[in-house]
C-alpha cells in the first residue's frame, strides 16, 4: 500500500559515481533501476530527474576557466547521459520508460512538454525528465521541483547518499544530527544547504511537499512510499 499516486524522484547524479571517482557505477545503477522497478509494482507513476555531478558542474567548470553558461550546457548535457543509462538499465531490468528531454535534441529523446509526460506517467512508464530545466544557472534540484510541480506529483522524494536533513552537513560534521520533519521555514532560518534556495522555494510556494532519503541503502525507496518512516519530511 502506499498513499502517493504520483511522485517526482530526484537522483544525485554524484551518488552514481558509486567507489569511483569519475562516470556511472554499473552496480549502484542497477540498483536504482531495480528499486524503481519495485515501486512500479507499486502501482505508484514515477517521473524522474537525475543530477550530473559525476560528470560535470558548470560552477567548477567555470573555476577551472570555462565560460558559465558553456559549462551549464555541458552539464545539463551531463544529465542526459545518466538519463540514458537509467533508461537502459530500467528496459534491461524490464521497466518501460520514456526520455523526456529539456533541450531538442531528438533522436536522442522526445522534447519534453506536460502533457507527453503525464500520457507516459498514465500509460504506467517511467519519465525521465532530463537535461534539467534547459536553462543555465540553474540545477537538477530545480529541473526537479518544476517537473514535480508540473505533474501535480504528491511529493517529491529526493533521493540522496545521506539519511535525510541535519543540523549541518553530515559528511562534514559529524556532530549533525538529523531531523525526521522540518518546516521550508525552519530550512531557511538556519540555513541549511540540503538543497539550492530556488528548488526548496519554488516547492514551498506550490505546496510540494520533499522527502530527503538516502537512495544508496537498498530498499530505501520502497520503504519511503510505503509510509514508513525513514528519511525527513519537508513541510509547510
Ligand atoms: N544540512 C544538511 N543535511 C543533509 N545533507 C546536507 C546538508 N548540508 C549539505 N548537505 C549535503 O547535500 C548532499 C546532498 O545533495 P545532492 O543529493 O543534491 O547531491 P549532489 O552532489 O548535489 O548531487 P548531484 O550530482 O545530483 O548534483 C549530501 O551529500 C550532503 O553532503
Ligand atoms: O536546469 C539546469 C540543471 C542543471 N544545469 C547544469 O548541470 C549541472 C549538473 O546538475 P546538478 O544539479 O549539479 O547535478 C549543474 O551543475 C549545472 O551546471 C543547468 O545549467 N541548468
Amino acid at each position: 500500500m502506499t498513499t502517493y499516486k504520483r511522485v517526482l524522484l530526484k537522483l544525485s547524479g554524484e551518488s552514481l559515481m558509486g567507489e569511483q571517482a569519475y562516470g556511472i557505477d554499473q552496480e549502484r545503477l542497477n540498483d536504482y533501476a531495480m528499486q524503481i522497478k519495485e515501486a512500479v509494482a507499486l502501482g505508484v507513476q514515477i517521473g524522474i530527474v537525475i543530477g550530473g555531478g559525476n560528470i560535470f558542474r558548470g560552477l567548477s567548470g567555470a573555476a577551472k576557466g570555462f565560460d558559465r553558461v558553456k559549462g551549464d550546457q555541458m552539464g545539463m548535457l551531463a544529465t542526459v547521459i545518466n538519463s540514458l543509462a537509467l533508461n537502459s538499465a530500467l528496459t534491461a531490468n524490464g521497466v518501460k520508460s520514456k526520455v523526456l528531454t529539456a533541450i531538442r535534441m531528438e533522436p536522442v529523446g522526445e522534447f519534453y512538454s506536460k502533457d507527453k509526460a503525464i500520457e507516459t506517467l498514465e500509460r504506467g512508464e517511467v519519465a525521465i525528465f532530463s537535461a534539467g530545466t534547459g536553462n543555465p544557472y540553474f540545477t537538477t534540484d530545480t529541473g526537479s521541483s518544476l517537473r514535480g510541480i508540473e505533474i501535480e506529483a504528491d511529493a517529491m522524494l529526493k533521493g540522496t547518499r545521506v539519511d535525510g536533513i541535519y543540523t549541518a552537513d553530515p559528511e562534514k560534521d559529524p556532530t549533525a544530527t538529523k531531523f525526521d520533519r522540518i518546516s521550508f521555514d525552519e530550512i531557511y532560518n538556519r540555513g541549511l544547504k540540503v538543497m539550492d534556495l530556488t528548488a526548496t522555494t519554488m516547492c514551498k510556494e506550490n505546496h510540494l511537499p520533499i522527502v530527503v532519503f538516502n537512495m544508496d541503502k537498498k530498499g530505501n525507496l520502497l520503504k519511503v512510499l510505503s509510509g514508513e518512516d525513514i528519511g525527513t519530511l519537508v513541510h509547510v
